[in-house]
């Protein structure tokens, strides 16, 4: 069954996205398990608070902790763990990368090459094409997780964080649930079993949960009223499911445009809501990538000189758009994504759709009715089912108690590129500067080194404080980092400090 087919209503949409982002929080793996144990025996103090059953599992951990285990975050740990910096990653879905896993359509490909998309310290195979599509990039992050040994606690969604300054470390709770009872039982089982609430702390807390953290749903007057199907496009998985149908499309991003596209190879004509401008540039220039064209000519000439280059050629190659309702904005592409972060459409195919007519561009929605939709020109077109390409948003202002003001109430960094990547306290972020994934791949290489420098620091003040012979120490600290003992650890008293952690002899 179509994931769509069990909340066909607007209402249910939003709803709907929300539940199948935390209903992965509920399907856990004994590949989790198993990865749990093991953390608790390498760098890190778990205290199971066995008298109280309701409080917390507190773990403390001699490093840094990743929120997220998409590309960023694993770009990020990849790069402390190689410079010697224990790493744990916390994921509320089930694995890594979920987003490309379960929120992308069949048909996607990078559109950018590859060379932009790679991660640090490992490259794409070889015999990978220019754009690999969906499957192979997620094959690429699987094996990248298991290539660095990345530690991950999954289903584990981080419900707050904020540093302590009496203890001088971020406290990280999260809320998983009782995995075992619930595997393949269903969210609403799954719920019934019980929501288990952790504690972590960390001197490094690394903010990765994503510019594509949540779906956002917009609210169109009269959705209450629409009786067919609606969903996020990060519901939507192929055109198949749409055969026979009347399908609208809201919103002209690169989702939007290519779901468009996908639709009419399945003998649907869909309608196309372009509410505003847009900036739609052929994926090539010349047979090179737009963008590494583009990247090529920030390297030299100014940006609006990049921007009068890209906007001329859009137009000797796909004419002028405007005749079909998409209107350019009066900056330029690369402007725009520098400005607002904004991301141009690299078009695959969807403007010769356009300009055969077989996808119906029409303007903003006015507002739903029964069986359909009123534009603001007063057009009224009947509909089977709405497709909101409308966005993400992140999610960091639900669960970062950021007390310095570092991050927008949109839960973006102030801080203008290239410094957005370090907060105060200990606060780093990590592909948050909408730049895509080479961005984030800067970003991990940067904080990597900023907390590597921190770590071994901290570590050799702590070992010269407990044994005075800073040379052997230093030796000691520089080798692979070991399980980190309590030597009179009390599970039960209150703790304002970590405990003294120290490295064993080996
Ligand atoms: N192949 C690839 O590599 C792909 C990459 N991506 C990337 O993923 C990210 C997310 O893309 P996408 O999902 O397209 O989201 P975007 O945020 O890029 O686009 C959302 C679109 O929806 C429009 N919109 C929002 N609300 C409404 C509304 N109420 N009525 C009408 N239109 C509305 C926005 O218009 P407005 O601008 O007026 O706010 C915008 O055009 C981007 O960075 C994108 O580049 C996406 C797909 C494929
Ligand atoms: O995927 C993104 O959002 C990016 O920031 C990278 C990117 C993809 N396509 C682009 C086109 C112009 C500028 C940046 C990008």
């Amino acid at each position: 069954m179509p994931p769509y087919e069990s909340h066909s209503t607007y209402a249910a949409a939003e709803a709907a996205a929300e539940a199948f982002y935390s209903e992965q929080e509920y399907m856990g793996k004994a590949a989790n398990d198993d990865s749990n144990r093991r953390l608790c025996c390498r760098s890190a103090v778990t205290v199971a608070a066995v008298a109280a059953a309701a409080a917390p599992v507190v773990t403390f951990w001699n490093g840094a902790i990743v929120v997220g285990a998409g590309p960023s975050g694993m770009a990020t740990a990849a790069c402390l763990q190689l410079k010697g910096v224990p790493c744990l990653i916390l994921e509320k879905s089930d694995g890594i990368a979920s987003l490309w896993k379960h929120n992308t359509y069949d048909r996607l490909h990078l559109h950018i090459p590859k060379e932009f998309c790679e991660l640090p310290h490992l490259p794409f195979p070889a015999d990978f094409p220019t754009y690999p599509n969906r499957r192979q990039f997620i094959q690429y992050l699987d094996n990248y997780a298991a290539h660095f040994k990345l530690d991950f606690r999954f289903n584990q969604q981080v419900t707050s964080a904020a540093f302590d300054p009496a203890a001088a470390c971020w406290k990280i709770t999260t809320r998983s649930c009782n995995t075992s009872s619930a595997a393949g039982a269903g969210l609403a089982a799954a719920a019934a079993a019980g929501a288990v609430v952790s504690e972590f702390r960390a001197r490094w807390l690394v903010v990765a949960s994503g510019e594509n953290a949540e779906a956002v749903c917009p609210v169109i007057p009269g959705a209450g009223d629409f009786k067919g199907r609606v969903l996020h496009s990060s519901r939507y998985k192929s055109g198949a499911d749409y055969q026979g149908l009347r399908v609208l499309v809201v919103g002209a991003g690169n989702s939007g445009m290519e779901i468009a596209l996908d639709l009419t190879n399945f003998n649907v004509t869909p309608s196309l809501v372009v509410r505003g401008p847009v900036h739609i540039l052929p994926r090539e220039v010349f047979g090179k990538s737009t963008f590494a064209v583009a990247m090529k000519l920030l390297k030299t000439f100014p940006l609006w000189f990049t921007d009068s280059f890209l906007v001329w050629y859009a137009w000797a190659l796909m004419g002028d758009t405007n005749s079909y309702g998409l209107h350019r904005p009066a900056e330029g592409p690369m402007t725009i994504k520098t400005k607002l972060g904004k991301t141009p459409v690299l078009d695959v195919g969807t403007f010769a759709k356009i300009k055969n007519g077989d996808i119906k561009v029409v303007p903003a929605i006015d507002h739903l009715t029964s069986n359909g939709a009123q534009f603001a020109d007063g057009q009224v077109q009947q509909f089977d089912a709405i497709i909101l390409a409308t966005g993400y948003r992140s999610n960091v202002p639900q669960w970062l108690n950021d007390n310095c003001n570092f991050f927008s109430e949109e839960g973006f960094p102030r801080n203008p590129s290239p410094k957005a990547w370090k907060g105060e306290t200990g606060l780093y972020i990590a592909g948050l500067g909408r730049k895509g994934i080479l961005g984030a791949a800067f970003d991990a290489k940067n904080i990597a080194d900023d907390i590597s420098q921190l770590f071994f620091a901290a570590e050799l003040e702590s070992h010269a404080r407990v044994q005075p012979a800073p040379q052997q120490q230093q030796q000691q600290l520089l080798r692979k980092p070991q399980m980190l003992q309590v030597p009179s650890f009390q599970p039960n008293a209150p703790t304002t400090r970590p405990p003294q952690l120290h490295t064993p002899m080996n």
